[in-house]
């Protein structure tokens, strides 16, 4: 199965949860490609070695990568980064991540502030824009190894929601119509 989004319900359980709507309303690559965001299937096994990766990198200028193991013990600060990353934020640069192994959920605004919970699987590489808001969360299954990719040397900071003076943002909203 390709790619799975759908939208979240307001509950305030559990972030790990899915969050979905009953009954469930899900979100396809082309609603998902009207905000920006981008997705390729790749085969994990082979990262290392895919050809259909160094594709993408070298077209897109991905030039740098690394990759990072969002697991309690192998994290540093592993509660303090996932508080973190479940703020709701931007950031000035596309965020580029390809999920090597286990699973973590992806949520995006939507153009009527809804928000869009990206269920990422091994294999699942993805685009958020930049000036996009979003944030990151582990599911159930608390484990995820991601490769993160970079256009030149990378940017990791984010600015927390609200960011709508930033011209990124600007950008952003117009260039979507949002
Ligand atoms: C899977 S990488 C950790 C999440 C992250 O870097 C980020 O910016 C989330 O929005
Ligand atoms: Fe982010």
């Amino acid at each position: 199965m390709g790619l799975e989004a759908w939208y979240m319900n307001c509950s305030d359980e559990d972030q790990r949860k899915p969050h979905r709507l009953n009954p469930n309303q899900s979100v396809s690559l082309d609603e998902l490609r009207k905000l920006g965001v981008f997705y390729w299937k790749l085969n994990a096994d082979t990262y290392e070695t895919d050809p259909e990766l160094e594709k993408i990198r070298k077209e897109q200028g991905y030039s740098y990568m690394d990759i990072i193991t969002i697991e309690r013990d192998r994290l540093p600060n592993y509660e303090e980064k996932l508080k973190m990353f479940y703020e709701e934020h931007l950031h000035l640069d596309d965020e580029i991540r390809y999920i090597l192994d286990g699973q973590a959920y992806f949520d995006v605004r939507d153009k009527e502030d809804r928000w869009i919970r990206i269920a990422m699987k091994k294999g699942d590489l993805i685009t958020l824009p930049a000036g996009i808001y979003h944030r990151f969360t582990l599911d159930e299954t608390n484990f995820t190894k991601a490769m993160r990719l970079f256009v030149g040397e990378p940017v990791w900071k984010a600015y927390n929601r609200p960011a709508d003076d930033f011209d990124i943002r600007q950008k952003y909203t117009s260039f979507f119509s949002l």
